[in-house]
C-alpha cells in the first residue's frame, strides 16, 4: 500500500489513524548510510517488533519517523502526517528513546508534572501515569537513584502522556528483570487490543518474539524481512527419525499431511504441529518410528542468519578476520553516533541538524 499524501491538513482519521508509513527512507552521515531506502508499515491494533542487529540503523530511523533529524531522502508519516507536521503530536504519538537522561534531582513524580504542565495537561496526570506503569512508589525518589528498570518505566510512562495513538520504544525491554519483561509484554498487548499502534525496537528477536505480531527486521540499513511473527516461524513440522522415511512420506501424503525431506538420513519432517497423528498413521501402516519430535522454528538462529548471510554481515563488525576474506582488507568501520537524547515530545529537536 503507497501512503497517502501527506499534508498538514490531512485528516487524522479512517484507515490512516494510527498509521505508520515510511517510504524510500535514507540517512547518510557524510559518506556513511545508516538508513538505506527503507519502506514498510505499521499498522495500528498490533504490536510490531522493529530488529536489527546493534548498528543496523533501528535508531536512526525511529529518530526520523520522529522528527529529530532529516532524512537524506524519503519520508515517514504518522496518521497520514510528517510528524514536524502534526499539530498535537503529544496526542498522536508517544516515544521514549532512551531511559537514561533524566534529571537525577528530580523525582518521577515532577519529571512527569514538568511534562504534563508543558503540554498544557493537568499535573494529575503525573500520579496516573505512574500508577499505571506499575512504580507510584517511586513518585517521590529522585530520579537520579532509579534502577535501569525504574526508568524503563518512568520513560513509557512519559510516552504516555497524551494518550497517544501511536507508541514508539526503542529497546524498551533493557535493562528490565524476567518479572518487568512479562509485565511490559502484558501492557504493550493491552494498549495493542485497545487499537493502539506499538512500535518496539530491539536488537533480540528472542527478546520480543511473544510480544510482537509483526516484525520488520533491518541489517545494516536495509530491510531484510517484514511480515507477521507466524510467517517467520514458518509451518509447524514433526521430525520423525525412521528406518523408511520414503514409506512414511507415502502414508503420510496419503493422509492428507504434506511432507518435506529430512535433515538427515533416516529423517522426514511432516507439516502439521499434530505429532499424535503422525505416530497414528505411522503405527497403522506398519511402520516403526525411531523418534517423532515437534520442531520449534529456531527463531534466534532463523534472526542470525537473515541478518548476516550474504551483504548483510554486520558492517559494524569490520572485516571477517585476517585469513577468513581478503588479507589486509580495512575494516568498514562505522562512525562512532553521537549520543541519543530522551526524546520528551513536548521540546523542539536539538540535534544540530535537526529541524
Ligand atoms: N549522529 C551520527 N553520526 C554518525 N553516525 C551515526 C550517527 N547516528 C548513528 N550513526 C551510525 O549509524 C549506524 C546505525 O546506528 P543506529 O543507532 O541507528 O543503529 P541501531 O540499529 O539503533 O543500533 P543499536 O541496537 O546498537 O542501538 C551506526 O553505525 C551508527 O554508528
Amino acid at each position: 500500500m503507497s501512503a497517502a499524501p501527506a499534508t498538514a491538513s490531512s485528516p487524522v482519521g479512517g484507515s490512516d489513524r494510527g498509521r505508520i508509513v515510511v517510504q524510500k527512507l535514507t540517512k547518510s552521515f557524510g559518506s556513511f548510510r545508516a538508513v538505506d531506502n527503507l519502506s514498510f508499515e505499521v499498522p495500528p491494533g498490533r504490536v510490531t517488533g522493529f530488529l536489527g542487529p546493534n548498528g543496523a540503523g533501528k535508531t536512526t530511523t525511529l529518530r526520523m519517523i520522529l522528527g529529530l533529524i532529516r532524512p537524506t531522502s524519503g519520508g515517514s508519516t504518522i496518521g497520514g502526517v510528517p510528524y514536524v507536521q502534526l499539530s498535537d503530536p503529544l496526542r498522536v504519538v508517544g516515544a521514549a528513546l532512551e531511559a537514561t537522561n533524566f534529571h537525577p534531582g528530580r523525582t518521577g513524580r515532577d519529571h512527569l508534572r514538568v511534562m504534563a504542565t508543558a503540554a498544557g495537561l493537568p499535573a494529575s496526570r503525573a500520579d496516573e501515569l505512574l500508577e499505571l506503569v506499575g512504580i507510584p512508589a517511586a513518585a517521590k525518589k529522585p530520579a537520579g537513584g532509579y534502577s535501569m528498570g525504574m526508568r524503563q518505566r518512568l520513560g513509557l510512562a512519559g510516552a504516555l502522556l497524551g494518550d497517544p495513538d501511536v507508541l514508539v520504544l526503542d529497546e524498551p525491554a533493557n535493562g528490565l528483570d524476567p518479572e518487568g519483561i512479562r509485565w511490559l509484554r502484558g501492557f504493550l498487548r493491552h494498549l495493542a487490543g485497545n487499537g493502539k499502534t506499538i512500535l518496539v525496537s530491539s536488537h533480540l528477536l528472542a527478546e520480543v518474539e511473544q510480544t510482537v505480531d509483526d516484525v520488520i527486521i533491518l541489517a545494516n540499513g536495509r530491510l531484510i524481512r517484514q511480515g507477521t511473527i507466524e510467517e517467520l516461524r514458518g509451518h509447524p513440522k514433526v521430525r520423525v527419525v525412521v528406518p523408511d522415511p520414503a514409506r512414511l512420506a507415502q502414508a503420510l501424503n496419503g493422509a492428507g499431511i504434506a511432507t518435506e525431506p529430512g535433515d538427515a538420513p533416516g529423517t522426514v519432517f511432516a507439516l502439521t504441529e499434530n505429532a499424535a497423528s503422525v505416530g497414528d498413521i505411522a503405527f497403522r501402516a506398519g511402520l516403526p518410528v525411531h523418534e517423532l519430535r515437534r520442531q520449534q522454528a529456531d527463531l534466534e538462529a532463523l534472526f542470525f542468519e537473515l541478518t548476516s548471510q550474504g551483504g548483510a554481515r554486520n558492517r559494524n563488525l569490520g572485516a571477517p578476520a585476517a585469513g577468513a576474506g581478503q588479507p589486509g582488507a580495512a575494516p568498514t568501520q562505522a562512525p562512532t553516533k553521537a549520543p541519543t537524547e530522551h526524546v520528551d515530545p513536548t521540546s523542539a529537536p536539538t540535534e544540530g541538524e535537526a529541524l
